[in-house]
């Protein structure tokens, strides 16, 4: 049934308003990574196609620009509409070419109904400042301008929500928009172009350009005219990315990696915090930036948290996300799965001892796809690489502590700074937490995934460079302040005036 939903076999660019084939012709397969069966063929397109989708947008920025934000902030609500109405079949696409399970394929397509209409709201605030002048009969006030043209570049972790929370404020900000999607998932990008079609988005404010990262991504550092490049991904890409445009001296925004991080403290309710590292170490199958695959237990709890671990890992039903009952999902490719592997080999090698999974599941109803079995180590250690590294796959590690400063020290000891938890019920280690871990998000008594669209997203260190994907915090990516005054005093006035 689901397969039906699929109406083009070879997926168009959408530049300028209008759908085009690719003009090198050339194409790769996408294909479902519950069962490799073939869904699409996806562009590879070239510099052509990036030099065009450029060129329409610069012009249609100008116009787009005039139009009083809350005009299109109205364009985005209808999107939000649109997604609401097609939320069920954009779920099911979602999950075919992703893999994550269905009812996360529903939540991550409500991620952007949320953001389209939290973003459409910006239309009526997008709040500058008036300040006090120096000056008599003189107003000072800074109001935020549209950078441009802006291009945006997205992983297939999260397809639609990722792109959503770049795409939305930067077009009610008044810019327009070149966006290269991840061509392991390119279905929720087509079909959310064909929203902002149906919605009435003018022509050429947005334009989506599939290929590689290597051929339309870097084109697309090379075009002056695209003045902000708003980046999730990994981290090679990003640094990539980061030293590119700065030579061209390219506004850039990155969000990359995580090695996220749940502490246990002894006065832990345990069966919350297993729920919470459950759903945040196996949810899509741990191909979250923000997923968990660390937890720092207090070492009284370790065996039992060991223990109740390993009986609820045993539960999880594993295949193909379409079926409702199915709780973990394939990975996303063979890339994926070996990348997996090799960390298992490692964390071995370091002397992590392995309690369960460990393995590809290649057989029976696994054969066809991408399965690795829910994998659970005890017994790691801080500098560890699998303590240390993103392995981008349903694999947690735990480390034993003894108390909270050891476990926010070596929450803190990574490369990166995303998303960190602690389960405690003693107020005071929740405050001296959530002042110490250096991570962009923290939870209490959650897992460290589920962030909401309207707080900024984003982490500290090697995660990113200093912005923040979502909330009004997005805005500060897509837009430029300017400083305005206006003298009314009918004079030059040149100094402060001396107060008698
Ligand atoms: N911090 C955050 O907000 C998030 C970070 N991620 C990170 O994303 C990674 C997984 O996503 P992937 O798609 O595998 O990452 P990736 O870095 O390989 O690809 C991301 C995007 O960059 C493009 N790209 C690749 N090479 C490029 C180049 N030379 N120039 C310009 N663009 C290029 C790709 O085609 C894709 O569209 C993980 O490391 C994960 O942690 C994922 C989701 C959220
Ligand atoms: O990009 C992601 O990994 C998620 O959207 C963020 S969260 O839901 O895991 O917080």
């Amino acid at each position: 049934m689901s397969r039906q939903l699929i109406k083009d076999e070879k997926l168009r660019n959408y530049i300028n308003g209008k759908w085009f084939f690719p003009s090198t012709e050339k194409y790769a397969d996408v294909k479902n990574p519950a069962n490799l069966e073939a869904l699409v063929q996806v562009p590879l397109s070239g510099e052509a196609e990036v030099a065009a989708a450029t060129g329409a947008a610069k012009i249609a920025q100008k116009k787009w620009a005039l139009v009083p934000a809350p005009q299109r902030a109205e364009v985005l609500y209808r999107v939000g509409l649109l997604m609401k109405e097609r939320k069920e079949e954009l779920s099911q696409l979602l999950t075919m070419e992703n893999g994550k399970v269905i009812e996360e394929a529903r939540g991550e397509v409500q991620e952007g109904i949320d953001m389209a209409f939290y973003m459409a709201g910006e239309g009526r605030r997008l709040f500058g400042q008036t300040t006090p002048s120096e000056l008599k009969d003189k107003f000072a006030m800074s109001v935020r301008a549209p950078v441009g043209v802006v291009g945006i570049i997205t992983p297939w972790n999260f397809p639609i929500a990722i792109a959503t929370w770049k795409s939305f404020p930067a077009i009610v900000a008044g810019n327009a928009v070149v966006w290269k999607p991840a061509t392991e998932t390119p279905i929720m990008a087509y079909e959310l172009a064909k929203i902002f079609e149906e919605a009435g988005l003018p022509k050429g404010v947005i334009n989506v350009v599939f290929g590689s990262g290597s051929t339309v991504g870097e084109a697309m550092l090379e075009q002056d005219d695209i003045r902000v490049i708003s980046f999730t991904g990994s981290n090679d890409v990003g640094r990539n990315i980061a030293a590119k445009c700065g030579e061209r001296l390219k506004k850039v925004s990155l969000e990359m990696g995580g090695k996220n991080a749940v502490i246990v403290m002894d006065d832990a309710d345990l069966s919350l915090a297993v729920e919470g590292i459950l759903w945040s170490a196996f949810g899509t199958s741990g191909q979250r930036c923000t997923a968990c695959s660390r937890v720092m237990v207090h070492e009284d709890l370790k065996e039992e948290l060991e223990e109740r671990l390993q009986v609820e890992i045993a539960k999880l039903t594993i295949g193909n996300g379409l079926d409702e009952s199915i709780k973990v999902g394939p990975v996303i490719n063979e890339h994926g799965l070996n990348k997996i592997k090799q960390y298992i080999e490692i964390g071995k090698d370091e002397g992590a001892k392995l309690l369960t999974g460990g393995y590809v599941m290649d057989s029976g109803e696994h054969a066809a796809g991408n399965y690795f079995a829910p994998t659970l180590f005890t017994d790691a250690t801080a500098d560890m690489r699998i303590a240390q590294e993103e392995i981008f796959g349903p694999v947690v590690s735990l480390i034993p502590v003894t108390s909270l400063e050891e476990a926010i020290e070596i929450n803190n000891q990574v490369e990166f700074g995303l998303s960190s938890s602690i389960f405690t019920r003693d107020v005071n280690k929740v405050f001296a937490a959530q002042r110490d871990l250096d991570t962009g998000i923290v939870y209490v008594n959650a897992g460290t995934t589920g962030a909401e669209i309207h707080l900024p997203f984003g982490g500290t260190k090697g995660t990113g460079n200093g912005h923040r994907d979502s909330g009004v915090a997005a805005l500060d990516v897509f837009t430029e302040w300017k400083a305005i005054y206006v003298d009314f005093s009918g004079k030059l006035q040149r100094a402060q005036i001396d107060v008698e």
